[in-house]
């Protein structure tokens, strides 16, 4: 189609809609002043916001109870940050909540184009649609309604389900989980992964998920959704007891299993469920198609998903009945998980971030 273009007030960008114009500028500035254009702890910090705010919504409780992708855990981050499920949410919201001094764009449009810009940095996620136009939310979310690691499965299903979600696409949205880390769960550590490949957006969590486990990082001792295999706990990755209980659960074990090296079945599902978290609570019909402000994607790493060295496929456990894929085993001794974007195994040797991050956390 040709659509007629109108120019910015920037002089830089033209847009479909006036009302994109300052997308246009809010992902350079994202992208210059807050991830530099790197898969680091920024972007994964941005996209973990934008579920934690999204998901505070019930529809149990009517629809004028308000809640949702409406901003609501930045403007009322003094009552939702005491959510314990929120816990480490401040340092995503100091990340880019000073956007809102120079961008006139609410909350709630922040952060879900924060967490679509800054997941462009990240090799192998899609390029996510963005609905400019989320009104500022006006109460607080109400405490519990974000799941934790340690709740009952069906009691996750059943608060997503409220939510408007289908534990199948409560699967395909974990794949937010193969590029993170926990900063809060393991004593006296931060930067602890999820899978072998922190930086990437690959099947790998998903193969991962599924290998028995006989250890645990402290202080989760002696819970068996928790534990890894030794030749990954030896690397410091750990597993949230909810993601491998979701990955053996009858309603979602297949789902689960079919992502893994399907790096396109990955892409394209969590694209689609990723766009109705951005808009829940939200009436889509009267917000405005920005997703041209949304930048184009590193590509994917294009590495076949394999078992990491010390794992193999004897140590699968597999509840689906279908077909799991023949995977290589990688050779040789377990490697140490990258601690930076560029492959470095030091956090502290991380370009551009290291003193940022020192600071944080010393
Ligand atoms: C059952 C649902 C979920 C539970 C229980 C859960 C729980 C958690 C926990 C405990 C952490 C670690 C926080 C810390 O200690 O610093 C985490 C990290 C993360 N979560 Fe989830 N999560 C869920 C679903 C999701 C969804 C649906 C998304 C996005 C679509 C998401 C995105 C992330 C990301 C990107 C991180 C990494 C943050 C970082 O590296 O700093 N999570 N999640
Ligand atoms: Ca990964």
């Amino acid at each position: 189609a040709n659509y007629k273009r109108v120019a910015c007030p920037d002089g830089v960008h033209t847009a479909t809609n006036d009302a994109c114009c300052v997308f246009f500028s809010l992902a350079d500035e994202l992208q210059s002043s807050v991830f530099k254009n790197i898969c680091f702890e920024e972007a994964h910090h941005a996209l973990r916001l934008s579920f934690q705010d999204a998901i505070g919504f019930s529809l149990q409780d009517g629809p004028t109870s308000g809640g949702g992708a409406d901003g609501s855990i930045i403007i009322f981050e003094n009552t939702e940050l005491k959510d314990p499920a929120n816990s480490g949410i401040d340092v995503a919201i100091n990340d880019i909540a000073f956007l809102l001094q120079n961008f006139d764009v609410t909350a709630g449009d922040l952060i879900q184009f924060a967490a679509a810009v800054g997941i462009t940095n990240c090799p192998g996620y899609p390029r996510l649609e963005f609905f400019a136009g989320r009104p500022n939310g006006t109460v607080a979310a109400k405490s519990g309604l974000i799941p934790l690691p340690q709740d009952d499965v069906d009691e996750i299903f059943v608060r997503m389900q409220d939510a408007g979600f289908a534990p199948t696409e409560l699967a395909s949205l974990l794949a937010a989980h193969s590029t993170g880390h926990s900063n809060t769960l393991i004593d006296n550590r931060i930067q602890v992964p999820f899978d072998t490949t922190p930086f990437t957006f690959d099947s790998q969590f998903y193969l991962e998920v599924l290998l028995k486990g006989n250890e645990t990082l402290p202080p989760s001792s002696g819970e068996a959704g928790a534990q890894v295999p030794n030749a990954l706990a030896a690397q410091g990755e750990m597993r949230l007891q909810s993601d491998f209980a979701v990955s053996i659960h009858p309603q979602t074990a297949c789902a689960w299993q079919s992502f893994v090296n399907n790096q396109e079945l990955m892409q394209s599902e969590f694209a689609a469920v990723m766009a109705k978290v951005a808009v829940v609570g939200q009436d889509k019909s009267s917000m405005i198609d920005c997703s041209e402000a949304v930048p184009m994607p590193v590509p994917p790493v294009n590495k076949a998903t394999s078992f990491p060295a010390g794992t193999g496929p004897e140590i699968l456990q597999l509840v689906c009945n279908s077909p799991f894929p023949s995977l290589t085993t990688d050779p040789g001794q377990p490697t140490t998980i990258p601690e930076c974007p560029d492959g470095d195994t030091n956090v502290n040797d991380c370009p551009p971030m290291k003193k940022r991050l020192k600071r944080r956390f010393n």
